[in-house]
């Protein structure tokens, strides 16, 4: 499916832009069904879209929110994508939206994955929006290259759900959503900030493998055009 570029002069100019959007986008989906889902990115790049995100006028009541991607990490450790979504988007209006989080307190990562895998069935057959982000390596949600579970991440037979991921660029275990659980989002956004993204970019637009940089397998083949939101 094609992709189409948005670009911004500024990362506050990209952020409004994006929250308008999302916005209106959750806003359409709980005037035709009564609620509305979204899974979000971590990382460095969504903290200023998300602290606009949490101002918009929206019915957040209606609203579940999850993480594309998670680190087998609680929620209090400083790398955790829940925090950064708690402290930047679970605030100002977003406050009374449910927060869905992928991270569960129990033995081992693959029960985590179990876990959250039926924890988020009724809100991802599809997402009403999905932001993916996009690391330097090529990686999106943790589909990260030489990754422990890729091939099976990112093959669209598997099921919807949420699978483990090892890698050496990856720290700590990864809880990802699989491929086919992101790729048919209503609206499917590719959030990326830097001169050396764009560059990345570029070159995953070029010929080579998806397990060489991962990001590939939704420029090529998601069912959802992708918005690729950029700004310096
Ligand atoms: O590991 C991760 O990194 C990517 C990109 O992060 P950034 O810091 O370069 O913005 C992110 O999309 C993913 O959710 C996160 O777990």
């Amino acid at each position: 499916m094609a992709s189409t570029l948005h670009s911004f002069a500024s990362a506050a100019d990209l952020a409004g832009s994006l929250a308008d959007k999302v916005a209106d986008t959750l806003s359409a989906a709980i005037a035709a069904r009564g609620t509305a889902s979204i899974a979000v990115s971590g990382g460095s790049t969504p903290k200023v879209f998300f602290q606009v995100l949490s101002t918009r006028d929206i019915a957040w009541d209606k609203v579940t929110i999850t993480l594309v991607d998670e680190r087998f990490v609680p929620a209090d450790n400083p790398r955790s994508n829940h925090l950064l979504v708690d402290a930047n988007l679970l605030q100002n209006k977003a406050q009374a939206a449910r927060f869905l989080p992928l991270y569960q307190d129990v033995a081992s990562v693959e029960e985590a994955a179990r876990l959250a895998t039926e924890k988020t069935k009724a809100i991802s057959s599809p997402f009403d929006i999905v932001i993916l982000g996009m690391g330097g390596d090529g990686h999106t949600a943790s589909f990260f290259p030489g990754g422990s579970n890729l091939a099976k991440a990112i093959d669209a037979s598997t099921p919807r759900g949420i699978i483990t991921m090892e890698a050496e660029g990856a720290g700590e275990p990864r809880l990802t959503f699989t491929f086919s659980s992101l790729e048919d989002a209503a609206l499917l956004v590719l959030h990326i900030e830097g001169e050396g993204k764009k560059d990345v970019l570029a070159k995953a637009e070029g010929s080579g493998d998806e397990a060489e940089m991962p990001i590939r397998a939704v420029l090529r083949r998601a069912t959802s055009p992708v918005e690729i939101y950029w700004a310096p």
